[in-house]
């Protein structure tokens, strides 16, 4: 299977690296001296450095010819988008009807409030497409450390082709036909990281930790249902496993921007120290105007989104969220 990966972040690197040793796989980049770099030393210094990648990993910065390079035998390729969220709109624009793709981004469309499937739907009907998410750290995966995903999509061609890409060695792809459910849970981890950050950051102590990620798989749930996920996908890879992973595991960058807010530095300065995109700190708002346009309360993530636009303080917000009336679980 010829394979494209766009995007030469930590995660299409990582990836791009998994199905290279399977698969002729071509890496694009948007910056032509960083992908001439990758090809010359095999490794990527900016987003993955001291990961050494696979000699049959091909580079390109050019996106025709790295098009082409998936569409090499007719429809048996495979596009993989490893942009951020804010790129997603731009590059389904561009790929062929006949490719069939899949995307990694984790979040809501900032401004539309979009999930990627929504954006596919608008800028390319017709696209056999799909997201692929579940608990996975880039370096991890580069490393080859054992890690389990999930392919979401209604097309089962598509589902089966992320499998024949992907699974395999230290990698196990799972399918899911629940492509909301898969979306929404990918994208609210990332909101919810940021208030275990947070509250660890304070020292808040691991039973606050535990209370966040559950009424957090509480509130994500709740969205899920209402956007037309199935509950019992929440129990899966991108719902528990990936909530679990990215609130508790120093090696998310949303987790990093909450432990930071706690010791009361500014988002700006966060943001500029950071190096990576924490797709939290972009989609938290949007995830709130999603959750009030359905009426879901979530009272979680309208905690983060006050902290993140300064409107509030961590200590304030963590003294809100205690003071809420009792409920029923
Ligand atoms: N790093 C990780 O462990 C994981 C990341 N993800 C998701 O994958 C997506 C990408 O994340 P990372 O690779 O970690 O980000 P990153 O911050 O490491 O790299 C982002 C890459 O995207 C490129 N880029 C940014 N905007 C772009 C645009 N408009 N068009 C084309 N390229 C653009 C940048 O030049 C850079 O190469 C995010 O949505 C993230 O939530 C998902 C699972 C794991
Ligand atoms: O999505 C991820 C792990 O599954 C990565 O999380 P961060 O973007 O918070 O690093």
């Amino acid at each position: 299977m010829q394979i494209t990966v766009l995007g030469a972040g930590a995660w299409g690197t990582a990836l791009a690296a998994q199905a290279a040793r399977h698969h002729p796989t071509l890496l694009w980049g948007r910056d032509a001296d960083q992908v001439a770099t990758m090809a010359r030393e095999r490794v990527n210094p900016r987003y993955l450095p001291d990961v050494a990648l696979p000699a049959s990993l091909t580079y390109g910065a050019d996106l025709d010819a790295a098009l082409a390079h998936a569409g090499r035998h007719g429809t048996d390729g495979l596009v993989i988008v490893a942009t951020p969220m804010a790129g997603l709109r731009g590059m389904l624009a561009g790929i062929p009807a006949h490719l069939p793709t899949l995307w990694l981004s984790k979040g809501f469309e900032a401004g539309t409030g979009r999930l990627g499937h929504e954006i596919a739907r608008e800028v390319a009907p017709g696209l056999r497409c799909g997201v692929l998410s579940g608990p996975s750290f880039a370096l991890e995966v580069a490393r080859q450390q054992p890690t389990a995903l999930v392919a979401a999509s209604h097309d089962e061609t598509l589902r089966d082709a992320a499998i024949a890409a992907l699974h395999g060695g230290s990698l196990r792809v799972y399918g899911s036909d629940d492509p909301i459910g898969v979306e929404v849970g990918g994208a609210v981890k990332n909101v919810l990281a940021i208030a275990t950050g947070i509250a660890d950051g304070m020292d808040l102590g691991l039973n606050a930790r535990a209370a966040l990620i559950t009424r957090g798989l509480a509130e994500m749930t709740r969205l899920g249902l209402a956007l037309g996920a199935r509950a019992e996908t929440f129990m899966g890879l991108s719902g528990l496993g990936d909530l679990v992973l990215t609130a508790t595991g120093d090696l998310s960058r949303n987790r990093r921007v909450g432990l930071l807010l706690a010791q009361d530095r500014t988002l700006a300065e966060i943001l500029a120290t950071l190096g990576h995109v924490a797709e939290g700190v972009y989609s938290a708002h949007t995830v709130l105007d999603r959750a009030q346009q359905c009426g879901v309360d979530m009272p979680i993530t309208a905690a983060v989104v006050a902290v993140l636009q300064g409107r509030m303080s961590p200590r304030a917000a963590v003294g809100l969220l205690m003071q809420r009336e009792a409920r029923n679980e």
